[in-house]
């Protein structure tokens, strides 16, 4: 069995693996672009975060109905439990949905048909993350905010994706305010193509507690100061990163001079169908291609749990972390 630990960063739509996209599309009488898995398959070619961005985008049409997205959230958690994902705190992005004339309730109460019966099915415990598109206006990330309220029992927390370049934190400033006025937990992707400059404003003008991706951190020695002194998480997907050639190839991903400067790191897998694999597979890629000790293995999957909204279940995360300790590699 793979290390125990917790996903932090996933996007439950960047779980669309080719076969099930094309039975989605079959069910709903959904047009695909493409003539088969394999050629789907081809398109998994990426430059850089936009062109992965369309194909995210175009391959949802197959999504309609509530048991989709409950039959996407079951084939996500299978998996994840297969790699050793024992908790997760999965990203879904309402506007992609909303845009295409469905109601938040068709996606909150899917992907909740799977999540309250994920402990039970697939032993993981489970948070939502509700994203606002970056690329999209401060004003229909507030209507979204509005949307969701008759579902935040259901949501821990609200992020930021999409296209990063252009779009600083700023933009979201009211929205990030009214929704911690909520009660709602804050993270933002920051730093993944966008500048060092994105992350210290999510920080400071967000308040976010957490950044997802954060890798150009490394670009600003003031800033990694500052992380390692607030302890705040940062959930880097690997192999995210060598896909939409934000690192070369994983043997130049900067993770252990990330560990080594102390940051508190944890790896994710951000799109899996998409990227080339689940939680367990970053981490077995970052184990082979950079020689990460058993040690360092162990930190990683302890601060997944240390990084967790589980503060709500103290319990629960300590039981987590003994068996992070007691694991053998
Ligand atoms: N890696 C990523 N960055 C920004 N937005 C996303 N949406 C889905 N995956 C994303
Ligand atoms: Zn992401």
């Amino acid at each position: 069995m793979p290390v125990p630990k917790a996903e932090l960063h996933l996007h439950i739509e960047g779980t669309l693996e080719p076969e099930p996209a094309f039975e989605l599309a079959a069910r709903n009488g959904v047009e695909l672009p493409y003539a088969d898995t394999e050629e789907l398959r081809e398109a998994y070619r990426f430059e850089d975060l936009q062109s992965f961005l369309n194909l995210y985008y175009e391959l949802m049409a197959v999504l309609r109905t509530e048991r989709d997205f409950e039959d996407l959230a079951n084939a996500y958690l299978a998996r994840a439990a297969a790699q050793g994902v024992r908790h997760a705190e999965i990203f879904f992005d309402p506007q992609a949905h909303l845009a295409r004339g469905l109601s938040m309730g068709t996606v909150v109460e899917g992907l909740s048909r799977a999540l309250d019966r994920s402990e039970a099915n697939h032993g993981i415990s489970t948070q939502l993350i509700m994203c606002f598109l970056r690329d999209e206006s401060a004003e229909s990330a507030m209507k979204t905010l509005e949307a969701a309220k008759p579902y935040l029992d259901r949501i821990v927390g609200i992020g930021l994706d999409s296209a990063e370049v252009g779009h600083p934190p700023v933009k979201f400033r009211e929205v990030y305010e009214a929704a911690a006025a909520l009660g709602l937990r804050r993270v933002a992707h920051a730093g993944e193509e966008g500048p060092p400059e994105y992350i210290t404003e999510a920080l400071d003008v967000l308040g976010v507690e957490r950044v997802d991706h954060g890798l150009r951190c490394m670009e600003s020695p003031a800033l990694v100061e500052r992380l390692v002194r607030d302890r705040v998480p940062l959930t880097l997907c690997p192999l995210s990163n060598v896909r939409l050639r934000t690192v070369d190839t994983l043997a130049d991903h900067p993770l252990p001079a990330m560990l080594d400067a102390g940051l508190l790191c944890t790896v994710n897998s951000d799109d899996p169908a998409y990227f080339g694999g689940y939680a367990g597979d970053n981490f077995d890629a970052v184990r082979s291609a950079l020689g990460l000790s058993e040690e360092r293995l162990r930190e990683l999957a302890r601060n997944s749990f240390v990084a967790s909204f589980l503060e709500d279940d103290e319990e629960r995360r300590a039981r987590y972390l003994a068996e992070v300790e007691a694991y053998e590699f």
